[in-house]
């Protein structure tokens, strides 16, 4: 089961999450290979922040609209990531935040849990409602995937909805935790987490330990940390005993050479991802 997997990766390298959301203007211009299509050049970036970064990260997140908008060239870095990714043994996310009508899912979970595209874990928006994540249980059960659907998101327009409050006082994003967590409950695996996981932004901390207090068996993506503001000390809040979330971190840690005057891309990355574990270790230790 993914989930249990990812528990284990996040056991043994860390909460860190590498987001390839990976812009070609992200390319040091001294990397690009002007023979090679933009796409071609993203992936050969993406090859050398994976082998410098995977083992002190516990996982990966592919964002698919910085793939989709290189038209099929970009599909096919994207492609091509998620497989070498897979086939290092590194648990992948796929970034696609889909939501339908149910008809539709089938077609999405499809899409994204097996042939080209296939990744371990995507992420859901759950506007549509509980038959809108239905399908997604056939690749649950059948092939241990586990999805993230997004709960309290990170952004600021997260107040426009998501903090509306319920005729009983709960929060709507409460409501998204509540429903989400009690249909998890039938896809538990071995170390107590649900191949339904949430999506809780590392950048809003004031109901933190309620969250995670409410949510024990929901594995948590945590976006925020970095280019968004979220730190070390607030995001550690919604682990347990430094593993039930994986931490993403995205242009902090592809731009982080930016950061490191004299270092290449690959290294700045490496050590922006050792930086990032150590303050959450750290933090997660003083709580
Ligand atoms: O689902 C997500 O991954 C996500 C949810 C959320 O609430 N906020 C959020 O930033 N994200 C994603 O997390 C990544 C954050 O990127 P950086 O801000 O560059 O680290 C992007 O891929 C976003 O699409």
């Amino acid at each position: 089961m993914q989930m249990d997997r990812l528990y284990e990766a996040v056991e043994a390298r860390g909460p860190v999450c590498v987001g390839l959301d990976t812009d070609f203007t992200y390319l040091p211009e001294d990397f690009v290979d002007s023979a090679l299509t933009a796409g071609e050049n993203i992936f050969r970036f993406n090859k050398e922040i994976i082998e410098a970064t995977k083992e002190v990260a516990g996982c990966y997140k592919v964002q698919i609209a910085y793939y989709e908008s290189y038209g099929l060239d970009g599909l096919t870095a994207y492609k091509n990531t998620l497989a070498y990714l897979r086939s290092r043994n590194l648990p992948v996310i796929a970034d696609v935040k889909r939501g339908d009508i149910a008809k539709t899912a089938e077609m999405y979970a499809k899409a994204h849990f097996e042939g080209d595209f296939e990744a371990d874990f995507m992420t859901l928006a759950p506007y549509m409602g509980m038959d809108s994540i239905e399908p997604y249980t056939k690749y649950m059960r059948e092939k241990g995937k586990g999805v993230f659907v997004l709960c309290r998101t990170s952004n600021g327009g997260a107040r426009d909805f998501e903090y509306e409050k319920l005729a009983d006082g709960r929060h709507v994003y409460d409501l998204v935790g509540d429903k989400l967590t009690a249909f998890g409950r039938d896809y538990l695996g071995e170390h107590g987490y649900s191949s339904v996981g949430l999506v809780i932004g590392g950048t809003h901390i004031e109901e933190a330990k309620e969250i995670r207090a409410k949510y024990k068996d929901a594995f948590f993506l945590i976006p925020g940390y970095g280019a968004q503001g979220g730190k070390a000390e607030d995001i550690a809040q919604y682990l347990s005993k430094g593993n039930g979330g994986t931490v993403n971190s995205s242009r902090g840690i592809l731009l982080a050479y930016k950061k490191q005057p004299g270092t290449g891309f690959a290294e700045a990355a490496y050590n922006e991802c050792v930086n990032m574990k150590e303050a959450i270790a750290d933090a997660c230790s003083k709580l």
